[in-house]
C-alpha cells in the first residue's frame, strides 16, 4: 500500500486562494482532464513533489486552454524520504508506535472525501491473507517480477504462485 499504492492520487479543487511554491492559486481552480499526464509527472517527479501543480496550456481544435493542475499523489508522497526514512525499503516496522505523520501515508486519500471503502478493503485482504497463510505456504514462481502501472499497478505476469498445503 505504500511502496506500490493502487490508486496514484486524485484531483481537487481549491477552496480558497493560496499560494504554493511560488504559484498563486486562485479560488476555484482546479482539474483538467489529462490523468495520464498527472501520472507521467508523478513518475518523473517522484522524489521531490508531493502535490503536483502545474499549468499545462493545450490546443484542442482551434481553441487553446491554460489549465491548472491540483493533483495529490499518494505514490510520490510514499516515496518521500522526508517522511519515510530509506523510502524503497518494505520495512513493516516503520508503521509501529505512532506510524507515519498524519496524510503521509495516503493509499486512500485524505479528509472529508478519503475513500469509504478503506476499513471493508483493509478486511477482506485480512481475511484472505489470513486462510492463505493459516492453509498454505506459498512461494512466488517469478521471484523478481515487475509491477506495471497501467494505470494501476500490477504484477506483470499476474503473480504465479505455487501453493503447498500444510499437513494435517
Ligand atoms: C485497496 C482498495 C482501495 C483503495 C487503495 C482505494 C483508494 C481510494 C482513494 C485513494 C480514493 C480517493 C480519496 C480522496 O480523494 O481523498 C478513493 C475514493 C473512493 N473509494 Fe476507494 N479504494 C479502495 C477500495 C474501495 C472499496 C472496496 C470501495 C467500495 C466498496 C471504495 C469506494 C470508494 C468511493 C465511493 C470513493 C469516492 C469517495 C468520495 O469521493 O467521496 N473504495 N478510494
Amino acid at each position: 500500500m505504500r511502496l506500490a499504492p493502487p490508486l496514484q492520487g486524485g484531483f481537487r479543487e481549491a477552496i480558497n486562494d493560496f499560494i504554493f511554491n511560488g504559484f498563486f492559486i486562485p479560488k476555484g481552480w482546479k482539474v483538467c482532464i489529462y490523468e495520464q499526464l498527472a501520472y507521467w509527472f508523478n513518475y518523473q517527479n517522484s522524489t521531490t513533489l508531493n502535490t503536483i501543480i502545474s499549468s499545462l496550456v493545450f490546443r484542442t481544435l482551434n481553441w487553446i486552454y491554460i489549465c491548472v493542475q491540483l493533483y495529490w499523489s499518494a505514490n510520490s508522497t510514499h516515496k518521500s524520504g522526508q517522511y519515510f526514512s530509506e523510502p524503497e525499503k518494505f520495512d513493516p516496522s516503520r508503521f509501529e508506535g505512532g506510524g507515519p505523520a498524519p496524510y503521509t501515508f495516503v493509499p486512500f486519500g485524505g479528509g472529508p472525501r478519503m475513500c469509504p471503502g478503506k476499513e471493508y478493503a483493509r478486511l477482506e485482504i485480512l481475511v484472505f491473507m489470513h486462510h492463505l497463510v493459516k492453509r498454505f505456504r506459498f512461494e512466488k514462481l517469478i521471484p523478481d517480477e515487475k509491477i506495471v502501472v497501467d494505470p494501476m499497478p500490477i504484477p506483470a505476469k499476474g503473480l504465479p504462485v505455487r501453493l503447498f498445503p500444510h499437513k494435517g
